[in-house]
């Protein structure tokens, strides 16, 4: 048995919630603002894109990819580092319009890894694992490539509308979305990715998306499983306008292995072929966004572990 997982959480019962939808509102009406920026971001690409050898900054549209024929994906992204808004880790360049909310962006940080504590003490109560399993692998104050990414996606010519996020499994442990319009799509567990299998994730005003990412599958070595989903044009009416997204994504800390975890009898144990990974988590995510970065011809560069998936 095993649990495939993305779900709607209802926030507007608790004054935490409560306290996040603002922040939601305000990072979002911020986002309109950084992406209005976006000649100066392209411009500027050499000071903000892709820092710290990782997708941190500005990456514009068209620089990834959505298939395996290269066809450019249409979003564009601004992410920003838990440590560095939280002054642990040295301060990237920003632009005057996000440096001057570094403390919202501390809040929605703090306010997100605080709500993935408690969806990761419920999955380690349900698994039975040891006090605080996650938690002491999830410490805030210690280095770890949680990020925040404020996501833009305009809208696409009527006679031309496709995919716009490539469908992949998030990396981390769990991921806190916000949608307002329509486009996130999943592919139900097990079915093949043609076009009718994809089913829409509605959003709901007060609620979260939360989908949990591929180290939750390493730490119960896949009895749970992360969801693939990807962002196409909003249905109906809603295709017309601008699509803003937030994410937070909640990752293991750097020095954290990348292991089955010890303690619960939910978690199968591993085969004799399978892996487990003397990799550390910060190293993890790092391999994995280079390896996503280049052409499928240069991937045997790469441990297969940080190609898996990947089209
Ligand atoms: O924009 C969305 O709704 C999804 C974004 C996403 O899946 C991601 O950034 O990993
Ligand atoms: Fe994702």
């Amino acid at each position: 048995m095993h649990i495939y997982c993305l779900f709607l959480l209802e926030l507007s019962s608790s004054q935490k919630g409560l306290h996040l939808i603002e922040l939601v509102d305000d990072v979002f009406s911020l986002g309109e603002r950084v992406f209005q920026l976006d000649m100066e971001l392209r411009s500027e690409k050499q000071r903000y894109s892709m820092l710290a050898g990782t997708v941190l900054g500005y990456k514009g549209a068209g620089i990834g990819r959505i298939d395996e024929k290269g066809t450019p994906d249409r979003c564009e992204f601004w992410c920003m580092s838990k440590d560095d808004v939280l002054g642990s880790a040295p301060v990237l360049p920003a632009p005057e319009a996000v440096s001057s909310h570094r403390s919202l962006y501390a809040d929605f940080s703090r306010s997100c890894h605080s709500l993935t504590m408690v969806i990761l003490d419920c999955l380690e109560t349900q698994l039975g694992l040891p006090n605080g399993a996650f938690r002491s692998r999830h410490r805030i104050e210690w280095p770890s490539s949680d990020q925040s990414r404020q996501i833009r996606y305009l809208p696409q010519p009527e006679e031309d509308r496709r995919t716009s996020l490539v469908p992949h499994t998030d990396y981390g442990s769990v991921t806190i979305l916000f949608n307002v319009l329509g486009g996130l799509q999943v592919l139900p567990e097990g079915s093949t990715s043609e076009e009718e299998n994809w089913l829409w994730v509605k959003p709901i005003r007060g609620c979260a998306i939360v989908n949990l990412g591929d180290a939750m599958v390493k730490f119960t070595n896949g009895f749970l499983k992360s969801p693939m989903h990807r962002v196409t044009y909003a249905p109906g009416e809603q295709a017309s306008l601008t699509r803003y997204s937030l994410a937070y994504f909640t990752r293991p800390e750097d020095q954290c292995l990348m292991k089955r975890l010890e303690g619960s009898e939910m978690i199968p144990e591993l085969d004799d072929d399978d892996e487990d990974l003397d990799v550390t988590a910060g190293e993890w995510v790092r391999t994995r966004v280079r390896a996503a970065q280049v052409q499928k011809d240069q991937r045997a560069q790469f441990p297969l572990w940080a190609t898996k998936g990947l089209k």
